[in-house]
């Protein structure tokens, strides 16, 4: 305190003071502090009137300048903090602080008068007229005037900003998804082998499919093209159903049929050893009267038979291929490229990779890297074409193959497509309900470029329903829908392989009387999951409960009816589940089971992919009532069922263990361990 007493600087009229005699030096200056006083005082009041105003905490200040109205708590202590504030500022007695102070004052009411012309520019009449609507409005803007709230005073609402992609997904060719009235003929695409035609017509193809009839054209120009114009690679995203696979086998078989040395020239890659295996007997039914060899490659043989059946060693001229085209998944593939001497893949035409969009998430066993690497020696996956100059014009060397990427739900993500290297792409895609797109390359229209992206399409013939259930009526729900339509050929989808194993046991006991159940998932092998499905095509299966061990990519002969009774975990998984139905340009109906919380996270999936909301599916409680007590004798059979199947697997369990070579001779050991330390203490008593 004592150092503001002796630094306090009065200004001149002090110096003349500090002459005369004690006594008035004295009178004056406490005359000084005293009117400094009032002054502070004054602009205290002033300050804080304003400055509650501002922060809207108790000056409920009529517009009319009457009283302001009842304080709460908070008020009093804000003010009390305030005095106490002011109160250090007069016990500092800084002169420059009652300027400030003063200063400040003036400038909040200055910033009042503002306000007041304000309001009345806005409202045309003196405040004392505005209504608590009016005055509530004017103490907004005053808090607003008072305080900038971040954000909100110059707010403006911001244009949506437009995707910028690049020009191949931007400017993809349109496919249509009318299956119905199809255009082109088989022999409408010349120059097809007559091979591949009588082929065709045995299996009753007599029109190619839209994006049959892009792709297959496209492909085959490609193709004849000299090898120095490296070939673009192809993404083709179609509905379902909807042909993609003999889209890229007719082009394939086309293009290698005329070859003179057998190397492996296309390479087709599926995510799971079922799809393999759908994919080959395809290639198989177009390469039957021809010289091409195809090969499956998925470890269902042993791997030394794989070998065998790839390449052969010859002792004049070394290793050399026993195939042309090659159906694998990605980690056989990678076992073969480490282990298989002589498996070489430098003569590549085609580089397929179907459910493209699941390998791409899934990368197993880096199978891409090494695939690039064996192709071109470490210089994939980015590749460009040389320059062109006379060396390069006269080379000889291959192009890269081209990569064919399909899927009903192919990712339109550049980013994640730019871990394949593709080269100059070119993107064939489908738009349901979106007529001004269909057919032919996408308009000049920017409003609706690019707009397909991320979305997926479901088959035209697809009806699809939702039906609201609980998680009690769920079963009964199941069994009433079937059994109350006659439905046949219905697959319906669960969430895990037990639960396939319990829901069809629980619908067979059920059904016994209306309809045959039968389960697959992949704990049951794959012959016999051939079986079941040779079974329910055969029409001797009305009912097919399933892992989601078949909701992607395949090709179930007859399925009528979908049913999801567990909710899809994604709109892909919806998308491939129901896309079981409604194939190849026949109708087929959907019905996806959801409880009440379900509903909206579901609606919100669907509008991502730019569908609308389903109809609804409805059921009368009444005739899930009548079912109970089926269902109560039903959940018994059940129950004893489970408990036998488990007791057989403990003694089969059990049984293995007896059997197991190392548990017999460890047990052995044991044994012969006793009857020696037995030995040991027979000894040592008959000694003693
Ligand atoms: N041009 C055609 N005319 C008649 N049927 C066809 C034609 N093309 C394909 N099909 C049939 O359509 C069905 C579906 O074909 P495919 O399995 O290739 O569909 P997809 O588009 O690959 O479906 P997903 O995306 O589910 O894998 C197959 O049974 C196939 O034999």
């Amino acid at each position: 305190m004592d150092l503001f007493v002796v630094n306090r600087y009065f200004g001149d009229d002090d110096k003349k003071i500090k002459d005369s005699d004690e006594k008035a030096k004295l009178a004056a200056l406490l005359s000084k502090i005293e009117e400094r006083r009032k002054q502070r005082e004054v602009a205290q009041k002033s300050k804080l009137g304003s400055e509650s105003f501002d922060l809207g905490y108790h000056v409920n200040e009529k517009v009319d300048g009457t009283a302001p109205s009842v304080k709460s708590d908070k008020d009093e202590e804000g003010a009390t903090n305030r005095k106490r504030q002011s109160d250090t500022v007069s016990q500092h007695g800084n002169a420059n602080f009652e300027n400030e102070a003063v200063e400040a004052s003036a400038a909040q009411k200055k910033k009042k008068k503002k306000h007041k012309r304000k309001w009345k520019e806005i409202n045309g009449s003196e405040g004392g007229e505005a209504n608590a609507g009016e005055k509530k409005e004017m103490k907004t803007l005053e808090k607003i005037e008072g305080f900038t709230v971040i954000g909100t005073e110059n707010f403006k609402k911001k244009q949506k900003v437009k995707r910028v992609l690049p020009y191949w997904l931007a400017n993809p060719s349109i496919v249509s998804v009318n299956l119905q009235q199809l255009t082109t003929t088989v022999k409408d695409i010349p120059g097809l082998d007559k091979n591949i035609i009588r082929a065709l017509k045995r299996n009753k193809i007599t029109h190619f499919f839209p994006v049959q009839a892009q792709v297959i054209p496209w492909l085959l120009a490609a193709y004849k093209r000299p090898t120095r114009y490296w070939p673009h690679d192809i993404c083709v995203s179609a509905p379902t159903g909807s042909g993609k696979t003999l889209a890229f086998v007719i082009p394939i078989v086309q293009a290698l049929c005329y070859r003179f040395v057998q190397q492996v020239r296309a390479l087709v890659v599926l995510p799971v050893q079922d799809l393999a295996v759908q994919v080959y007997r395809v290639f198989l039914t177009y390469t039957q009267h021809t010289d091409l060899k195809v090969a499956l490659v998925t470890g269902q043989t042993s791997f030394h038979k794989e070998q065998q059946q790839l390449v052969a060693l010859s002792p004049v001229t070394g290793y050399h291929s026993l195939v042309d085209i090659v159906v694998t998944t990605p980690g056989r593939l990678v076992d073969h490229l480490q282990s298989t001497s002589g498996f070489t893949l430098k003569h590549l035409r085609f580089l397929v990779i179907d459910e493209a969009d699941r390998i791409i998430e899934n990368i197993q066993n880096n199978w891409l890297y090494h695939l690039y690497s064996h192709i071109s020696a470490g210089n994939a996956p980015t590749c460009h074409p040389p320059a062109l100059t006379i060396a390069t014009l006269e080379s000889t060397s291959s192009p890269p193959p081209q990569k064919l990427l399909f899927s009903a739900t192919l990712t339109q993500d550049p980013e994640k497509l730019q871990q394949l290297g593709l080269f100059q792409p070119k993107l064939f895609t489908s738009v349901v309900g979106d007529d001004q797109l269909e057919n032919g390359d996408i308009g000049k229209d920017e409003a609706v470029r690019g707009d397909f992206v991320g979305k997926f399409t479901t088959p035209a013939e697809l009806s699809e329903y939702v039906c609201l259930v609980t998680p009690e009526s769920k079963p009964l729900a199941l069994y009433h829908i079937i059994a109350s339509n006659s439905w046949q050929h219905v697959l319906v989808f669960v969430g895990s392989r037990k639960d396939a194993h319990r829901l069809s046991l629980l619908l067979s006991y059920l059904g016994q009387k209306s309809f045959k159940v039968a389960e697959i998932s992949s704990s049951l092998s794959r012959p016999a999951r051939e079986k079941v499905l040779a079974k329910f095509a055969a029409g001797k299966i009305d009912v097919l409960v399933s892992s989601d061990a078949l909701a992607r990519g395949m090709d179930i002969e007859g399925v009528d009816y979908v049913i999801l009774y567990s909710a899809p975990k994604s709109i892909k998984n919806y998308i491939h589940r129901v896309g079981r139905t409604g194939r190849a340009g026949k109708p087929g109906t959907s019905v996806t089971f959801l409880q009440d919380s379900q509903v909206a996270s579901f609606n919100e999936m669907l509008h991502s992919a730019s569908k609308g909301d389903l109809q609804k599916m409805d059921i009368q409680q009444s005739k899930l009532e009548e079912l109970e007590d089926a269902y109560t004798l039903a959940l018994e059979h059940l129950k004893g069922h489970l408990e036998r199947e488990e007791k057989q697997q403990l003694k089969a369990k059990k049984r293995r263990k007896k059997q197991d070579p190392l548990i017999q001779k460890y047990r052995e050991r044991k044994r012969r361990f006793k009857v020696r330390k037995l030995k040991k203490l027979d000894k040592a008593t008959t000694i003693g």
